[in-house]
């Protein structure tokens, strides 16, 4: 397994950017990109999508900032501080993904680019509730997969993105091989939901070659923001330069760990936690 070495003090350290929506519950979208950042020795930088009125039971409003505000974001930070990785979560409508991709390519961020992007379809939230307009759909397909060098959807957003339902390893082989026929460089189709199974199996193909990562389930509730924890643990992998399996491999440790970590909040679903990392015999202030 690979480590990700912090920064010493005062050296700048590797940086990232998280492309996606403010969860005002703090457990998924920006805020738990920003925590895995941060607590993998990464400094994130940030492009606000939309701002989400959402607790642990819903997401009850939706304020998406203006496409091109979204895109000056993105211009306004690659082109003074730089990043190593991106990704992008919640993207809310297609006019914000066609700016999404438009600034991306135009500045090597995915596609042919140096910089890789790893997408999360994000579509619902674990609630039900839409953070992705019907009509965006068409966009995700066309616009945003073809973009990405790694595509991370959930099993919902596999069948609304490739119409395949994965009920078992076969048909979780064919919507990885949908995925890549779409134009994403490598896809990760993730298995969280596969409730049938006592273990997690995600799976990751580049078109040749197909990875499995599997861990035990863990039996928790409270694994809201999971997705945009793995996400960002593996874009973090991806700044630092390690290969996509490598970084696959790291961001599934880094979610089951989180999840073991998971705590209570709210009425509803609380989040998966990175704060175990601050536990240890290092982490007294003296
Ligand atoms: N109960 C669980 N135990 C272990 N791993 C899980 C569990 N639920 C989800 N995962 C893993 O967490 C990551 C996020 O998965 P998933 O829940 O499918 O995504 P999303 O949060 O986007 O719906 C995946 O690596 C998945 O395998
Ligand atoms: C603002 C915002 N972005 C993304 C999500 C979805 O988070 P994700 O980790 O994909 O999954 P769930 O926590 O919904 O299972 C969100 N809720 N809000």
């Amino acid at each position: 397994m690979i480590t990700l070495e912090p920064p010493a003090d005062g050296q700048t350290p590797v940086r990232a950017l998280t492309i996606a929506g403010s969860d005002s519950g703090g457990g998924a979208g920006i805020q738990a990109d920003m925590r895995t950042m941060a607590l993998s020795g990464v400094h994130g930088c940030v492009a606000i999508t939309a701002v989400t009125v959402q607790n642990s039971v819903g997401v009850t409003g939706i304020h998406e900032i203006p496409p091109e505000t979204v895109a000056a974001q993105v211009r306004s930070v690659v082109t003074d501080i730089g990043v190593s990785a991106a990704k992008t979560g919640m993207l809310a409508s297609a006019p914000i993904i066609d700016a999404v991709v438009a600034v991306c390519a135009e500045l090597g961020i995915g596609g042919g680019g140096d910089i890789p992007l790893v997408v999360d379809p994000v579509c619902a939230s674990m609630h039900g509730d839409p953070l992705l307009a019907l009509d965006a759909l068409d966009s995700v397909r066309q616009q945003l997969i073809p973009q990405a060098t790694l595509v991370t959807p959930n099993l919902d957003e596999v069948r609304l993105i490739t119409g395949i339902d994965v009920v078992d390893d076969g048909t979780q082989h064919k919507a990885a091989a949908a995925l890549v026929e779409l134009g994403a460089r490598w896809a990760l189709v993730k298995g969280g939901h596969l409730r049938s199974s006592d273990e997690s199996p995600d799976l990751l193909y580049d078109g040749d070659r197909f990875h499995e990562f599997r861990t035990v389930r863990v039996p928790t509730g409270h694994d809201h923001g999971g997705g945009d924890t793995l996400a960002s643990a593996i874009t973090c992998a991806l700044a630092h330069g390690f290969s996509m399996p490598e970084a696959v491999e790291y961001g599934k440790a880094w979610v089951h760990r989180c999840l073991q970590a998971a705590y209570p909040l709210g009425h509803g679903h609380g989040p998966v936690s990175p704060l175990w990392r601050l536990s240890g015999p290092d982490r007294a202030l003296d």
